[in-house]
């Protein structure tokens, strides 16, 4: 069995030796992903919402521990294909399960498995090459009995090399689910260096928690009708404040409206929220400047898809 010869290399010549390698964590949308992948790295990297596919870009964070390291690629929720966007997702997604050496099947512990997770499943058969994990994610929301109940449901879809429940909000079993992944990945140098939690380019995580603010309170109205790009990044000459200059775009003229509120008022709630975001993250002081544009049907036009880094 190859459970058994996993072990085996375990605890054979290679125990304690240093693994580090790459590990994505896939799931219907809102099933807590992005929120996971925060709660191991310890650092806000990836954009959370109560709104399902607001995850657009592989957003690596990077774990380290004494024995190893995880590379975390934060996917997309995997979904069948309806607009272009949600095409052009799925090609994401594909790609980056052949590059994974671990994949994370993340089910909330209080929703039953339905046809959208069996569907999920089924692409991971797609990467053969890559160990899989099952997570009960949420798990601090329902019974422990309901617990025990999901982990037997989901240890019927596949031979899993581990199944683990975890709140990333209770802290429950994320040092251990770190454990788990590190003991799947291969041994290995350091991929990088110790004092790295992300990769991302410092742009595109400011344009992500600018669209994280700008979606606030108006995702009834435009869940997905947001898309941000950065114009640019100047350091002023204090060599402390940075102005970030960036754009809005809106699919429609009436969503323009929503989006900048009575004579500005929404439109400064955003740029003051993320330039709070965004001071956290690199220091010093950040002046935030917003431009609302209309592109009108972006998601389905190939274009304007990649004009706007899609
Ligand atoms: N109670 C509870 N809620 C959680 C937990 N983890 C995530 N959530 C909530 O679930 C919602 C969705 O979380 P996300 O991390 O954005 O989910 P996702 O799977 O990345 O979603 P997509 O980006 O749409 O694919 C948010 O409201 C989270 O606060 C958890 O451990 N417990």
């Amino acid at each position: 069995m190859s459970d058994e010869t996993a072990l085996n290399e375990q605890e054979g010549p290679d125990e304690g030796a240093y693994r580090a390698g790459f590990v994505t964590f896939v799931g219907r949308p809102n099933v807590g992903k992005s929120t996971l992948t925060n709660a191991l790295v310890g650092e806000k990297i990836a954009i959370t919402s109560s709104k399902p596919q607001t995850t657009r870009h592989a957003v690596r964070g990077i774990v380290h521990r004494p024995n190893g390291q995880l590379v975390i690629v934060d996917t997309p929720g995997m979904h069948r294909p309806r607009t272009l966007l949600g095409k052009r997702l799925n090609e994401l997604v594909e790609d980056t399960l052949g590059e994974v050496d671990v994949i994370g099947f993340c089910v909330p512990a209080g929703e039953p498995i339905g046809p959208g997770d069996r569907y999920i499943n089924e692409q991971l058969d797609r990467a053969p090459n890559a160990k899989k994990i099952a997570l009960v994610t949420k798990a601090e929301t329902v019974p422990r009995a309901q617990v025990g109940d999901q982990l037997l449901a989901i240890s019927m879809l596949r031979e899993w090399d581990a199944i683990v429940p975890v709140s990333a909000l209770d802290d429950i079993n994320l040092e251990t689910l770190t454990d788990e992944l590190i003991a799947l990945m291969p041994v290995s140098q350091p991929l990088y260096p110790a004092d790295m939690v992300t990769e991302e380019g410092f742009e595109k995580r400011a344009a992500e928690l600018i669209r994280e603010a700008a979606l606030e309170g108006v995702r009834e109205e435009l869940p997905h009708s947001l898309a941000v790009t950065i114009d640019d990044i100047v350091l002023r000459d204090d060599g402390t404040t940075r102005e970030v200059y960036a754009n809005v775009f809106v699919e429609r003229d009436s969503q323009k409206g929503i989006m900048i509120g009575r004579g500005g008022s929404r439109l400064k709630e955003v740029r003051e929220k993320a330039a709070a975001e965004i001071q956290s993250i690199i220091g010093g002081r950040v002046i935030v400047a917003l431009h609302v544009k209309v592109a009108k049907d972006w998601q389905r036009d190939p274009k304007q898809l990649g004009r706007l880094g899609f």
